[in-house]
């Protein structure tokens, strides 16, 4: 691609196969774009974004060599330690042949997500510069690595994961916070987390998906460990001409019909992401306290979000009690309904997307974390931001029908709904020219065009 008769310089992005992972590097890879950079998206078989849906990108496929058992299994620790093996040398020969092939633009550096931690290898064996994106809150970096030290020293077990007790120096996280994963495998996510988190990076730079104004001492705290900048460009959604359409499933927009016939505020949107499930207990609470708080409701609800029979369960709770109050999809266009003045709240599992996109929209939380990340980020949300709530007991009958209550008609609700707004100004001022992630989006594009 030529510019003004230069050479443009291509970026080579690397997401790590998973919804919350893609959207954030394909925003990334957005913003870069509209800064005059060429984008490649070098990508696995596995969950592969629709190229079509990204004109102004080119796509490099990556063979990923994971079985059918892989994918099924749920787990992900190993799936993405397997990931880490199977495409290194396959990344390595594909952008051997452009390197040495001659017959595209520079490739002025690799971007890749802090899960995908081979690229730096095959980076270092192409001497090319490289850069890594870390999708979560800097929090969580800090709650990992202190999960996974722990389990080294023997000092923590699966049991720690419902403990109520604090986690010392770790203020306001408890032992149930920590990101214990959902595979249960204590030992496979701590060699993950110290694969992932090496203190000497050869890689130039560390892009966060988050801001000061939320993480200032978190990312103070980080930074002191590592020699490499930490450059916070969050929230990357609101970042630029707009994000790309990168959802994996198909989008149910008639949940937008629904929402413009109700009122300002009534509406409590449910969505647990991309990944996390819910059992046949779980689900008939959750559709009983939706049901029983008489509030209106859009429900995102993906085919594989249940594990056991989800269709008489609803039909059964829902049927007469519920009517036009609720809206039930496989998956919505979530950036625009938080964004809809009917929307009120959100229960949420707290994916850091998720967090990002409520908080942008200054949504109230009801936050019922999953696994992972998810529980530090309710922590922050609850007691440090203090723009939600945490379900504590959410199988117990009432709990979240109370909990929706507080949220949409109490006061305690109002008062998270007036600081949400405040919150969300701060962030507004995080992306505006010369705040703090706009400065650090120019330092960002000054390193690259120096590479
Ligand atoms: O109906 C839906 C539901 C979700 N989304 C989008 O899907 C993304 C979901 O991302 P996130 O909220 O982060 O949840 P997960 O899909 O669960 O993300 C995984 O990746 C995140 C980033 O690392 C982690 O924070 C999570 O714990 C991990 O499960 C968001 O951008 C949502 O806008 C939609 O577009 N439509």
């Amino acid at each position: 691609m030529e510019k003004n008769g230069q050479r443009s310089r291509r970026l080579v992005l690397l997401p790590c196969p998973f919804q919350g992972h893609i959207n954030p590097m394909l925003q990334l890879g957005t913003i870069l774009h509209s800064k005059e950079f060429s984008i490649t998206i070098a990508h696995t078989e596995f969950n592969s974004p629709n190229p079509s849906n990204h004109p102004n990108f080119n796509f490099l496929p990556i063979p990923d060599g994971l079985s059918v058992q892989d994918i099924s299994s749920g787990d992900i620790p190993s799936l993405i330690q397997r990931l880490n093996v199977n495409c290194k040398s396959h990344l390595q020969e594909c952008l051997s042949q452009i390197v040495t092939g001659g017959q595209q633009d520079d490739i002025a550096c690799i971007i890749y997500d802090e899960l995908m931690f081979f690229v730096e290898t095959v980076a270092n064996f192409l001497k090319l510069p490289s850069i890594i994106l870390r999708t979560t809150s800097a929090a969580t970096l800090i709650a990992r690595t202190t999960l996974a030290q722990l389990k080294l020293e023997d000092l923590v077990s699966l049991e720690d994961s419902v403990s109520q007790d604090l986690v010392p120096n770790h203020h306001p996280l408890r032992f149930k916070d920590l990101p214990f994963p959902s595979s249960r495998k204590l030992e496979t996510f701590s060699q993950l987390v110290i694969d992932m988190y090496k203190i000497k990076t050869s890689s130039s730079v560390i892009i966060w998906n988050t801001m000061d104004c939320l993480e200032l001492s978190s990312l103070a705290r980080i930074q002191q460990q590592y020699q490499v900048p930490n450059l916070p460009i969050g929230p990357l959604h609101k970042f630029g001409p707009g994000p790309p359409n990168s959802s994996l499933l198909k989008e149910d927009t008639s949940c937008m019909a629904w929402l413009e016939k109700q009122t300002k505020n009534s509406v409590i949107y449910v969505s647990l992401g991309s990944i996390a499930a819910m059992d046949e207990k779980e689900l008939v609470e959750m559709a009983w306290g939706l049901a029983n708080s008489q509030q209106r409701f859009l429900w995102v609800f993906r085919p594989d979000s249940i594990r056991g029979s989800k269709n008489e369960v609803l039909s059964q709770i829902f049927k007469e009690t519920v009517g036009e109050r609720g809206c039930i999809v496989n998956w919505a266009p979530q950036k625009e309904v938080l964004a809809h003045s009917a929307v009120g709240g959100f229960l949420s599992h707290c994916g850091w997307n998720s967090t990002l996109e409520s908080i942008c929209e200054g949504i109230p939380m009801i936050c019922k974390p999953c696994f992972g990340d998810q529980r530090v980020n309710a922590r922050y949300v609850s007691h440090v931001w203090r723009v939600g709530l945490e379900l504590e007991n959410e199988l117990e009958r009432g709990e979240i029908e109370k909990a929706i209550r507080r949220l949409m008609a109490g006061k305690e609700g109002e008062a998270m709904r007036e600081r949400a707004k405040n919150l969300k100004e701060e962030v507004e001022l995080c992306i505006k020219e010369c705040g703090s992630s706009s400065n650090s989006l120019n330092k960002l594009v000054e390193m690259i065009m120096s590479f």
